[in-house]
């Protein structure tokens, strides 16, 4: 069918290039509609809905890998349900902004005018302070939020109230907000069972109703805006500002997830998320985020979905019992592995054992060698779990040796890229990264980095490939280990050169859609340094 031009309705010769949505005669009514209109509307995908994902986006067009696909403004931004004490005015955290010699003054600044804690004077006027700020002030009521030096981390649960009240007053500020989040997803009848929401319905709902006296606002209302928000927000972390909050932004709110997803995002300076693509997404395909961690086998990414936002998961990744190969959830058979001890050669050592049916919560898991019969059932494989995490938990976070023990313990049991060990090893870079800041030249310390490294770089390609955090980490880490190793003295292989040139090359790329990657220099080293 010939497309119509979208200004004069006469046959059209050319599309708009960034949503090929639209059809135009000519560039003049491309012009056109650009200034009047377009340049609101075009976007690189659309909202649509299916059975299985609900309203997610679909791209409109093929975009390239690094691309920004867009940029959103929140509706609403604060305080988690519990929180560390936290500035109403600009989200910071308040403990770690206030001197020792304040904290010892058990108080922290108040609003001269609601008593709420803010960083100073200076936040009491900040628009996202300023609606609610009249609200609480009338009330009376005065939170009781101190100081606690010596539990820093300490959650203050009267921040229940904040997000909501946000959201609640968008009704007064921009009603056509108000009216749109209000059709967002909220798994509220799932929700209520939770013991978290009777706490919010003996809590918040009095708060808001009796105390601010918003009696306007029913019970299931303010239940059903809570439940929007566990829904849709987005964890907004900024740890160099000190910020840790949740946001709710309308396209995030669109967003589905998949465990190997093919977007990342970030957050600017204005709180905006930013998504961008970081793998090519063809015209047609899915814009998908993860809601969750790679470094989980598939039963625990699973049941944190389904707590945190009430969905059973069924990505290719969810439905391979290998994990796309990874072997993420799998542990060496054991009764293979004894037959292996006995007969000391065979293929015995190579059984991995993986679950009958990885979607579902209640699987057995059963040894991959048809030849052996090794079955374990689901509670036996949640303790062996409980009990690596447990393990895991327990080792002092600041010792490499620590979990290079670790790693040699459970070597002749668990799968190399076991979500356990994965997450000893990603530990260890950390540890291996901080060591290079006391002993720059430790060649034996930047050999073991560019070993882990290359180790999970196979991983992060699998589950999440190209420019996604966790690989960009990594390719950093093993630049700069290459580089470390060449400052010490050690002459690199024509090949470890190569490797180490285009892992620069490639968080180049990554840097010019991504600030979080910073540019910077070595010293001695005229390459850009992400940090
Ligand atoms: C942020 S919202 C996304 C928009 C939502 N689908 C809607 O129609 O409003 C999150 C919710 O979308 C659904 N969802 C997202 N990703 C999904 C997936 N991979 N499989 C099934 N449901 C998914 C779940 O209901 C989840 O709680």
């Amino acid at each position: 069918m010939t497309s119509l031009c979208g200004v004069c309705r006469a046959p059209a010769t050319q599309r708009c290039s960034g949503c090929q949505q639209v059809a135009y005669c000519g560039r003049d009514h491309q012009r056109q509609d650009w200034k009047a209109q377009h340049r609101h509307q075009c976007r690189r995908f659309k909202v649509v809905r299916s059975d299985r994902l609900g309203r997610h986006l679909v791209a409109t067009r093929s975009i390239r890998q690094g691309e920004i696909v867009y940029r959103d403004t929140p509706y609403a931004v604060g305080p988690k349900i519990a929180n560390v004490p936290v500035c109403l005015g600009c989200n910071r955290n308040l403990v770690p902004l206030l001197a020792k010699a304040a904290l010892q003054a058990q108080r922290f600044y108040e609003c001269s005018r609601c008593g709420w804690p803010l960083c100073g004077v200076e936040c009491e006027d900040v628009e996202q302070h300023r609606a609610e700020c009249g609200v609480l002030a009338g009330t009376g009521y005065r939170p009781n939020i101190r100081p606690h030096p010596a539990d820093p981390e300490r959650r203050e649960s009267a921040y229940c109230v904040i997000v909501p009240l946000r959201v609640l007053l968008l009704e007064r500020t921009a009603p056509e907000r108000y009216a749109e989040v209000q059709g967002f997803e909220s798994h509220l009848e799932q929700r209520l069972a939770s013991p978290l929401y009777g706490v919010l319905r003996s809590n918040l709902v009095p708060f808001v109703r009796t105390v601010l006296g918003l009696r306007q606002y029913s019970e299931d209302t303010l239940l059903q805006v809570s439940a929007i928000l566990d829904t849709n927000c987005y964890e907004l972390r900024q740890p160099e500002r000190h910020v840790k909050v949740r946001a709710l932004y309308p396209l995030g709110a669109m967003l589905s997830h998949d465990c190997r997803p093919n977007t990342k995002h970030y957050f600017d300076d204005r709180l905006g998320m930013v998504l961008v693509a970081t793998v090519d997404i063809p015209e047609g395909a899915v814009i998908s985020v993860s809601y969750t961690q790679p470094l989980l086998g598939t039963l625990q990414r699973r049941l944190a979905l389904r707590q945190a936002k009430c969905f059973d998961c069924a990505c290719d990744r969810c439905t391979d019992p290998t994990e796309l190969g990874t072997h993420v959830g799998g542990f060496r058979c054991p009764s293979c592995r004894q037959l292996h001890h006995h007969q000391s050669k065979g293929t015995g050592s190579a059984s991995w054992v993986v679950p009958c049916d990885p979607a579902s919560y209640r699987s057995p898991w059963r040894c991959q060698n048809r030849k052996c019969s090794y079955q374990e059932r689901p509670e036996e494989y949640a303790t062996r779990c409980e009990r690596l995490q447990a393990e895991l938990l327990a080792l002092d976070r600041t010792e490499p040796a620590v979990y290079e023990a670790f790693l040699v313990r459970h070597e002749p049991t668990l799968h190399g890229w076991n979500a356990y060990v994965l997450q000893a090893k990603y530990a260890l870079t950390q540890l291996l990264a901080g060591r290079r800041e006391q002993a720059p030249s430790d060649t034996a310390n930047e050999r073991r980095m560019v070993e882990l490294c290359r180790d999970l770089l196979v991983v992060a390609e699998r589950l999440e490939p190209g420019y996604g955090h966790f690989r960009t980490k990594l390719l950093l880490e093993l630049a700069k280990a290459l580089d470390g190793l060449r400052a010490g003295g050690v002459v690199l292989s024509e090949q470890e050169q190569q490797e180490c040139r285009s892992a620069w090359d490639e968080l180049e790329r990554i840097a010019k859609t991504d600030p979080t990657v910073k540019a910077g220099r070595i010293a001695g080293d005229s390459r850009p340094l992400p940090s």
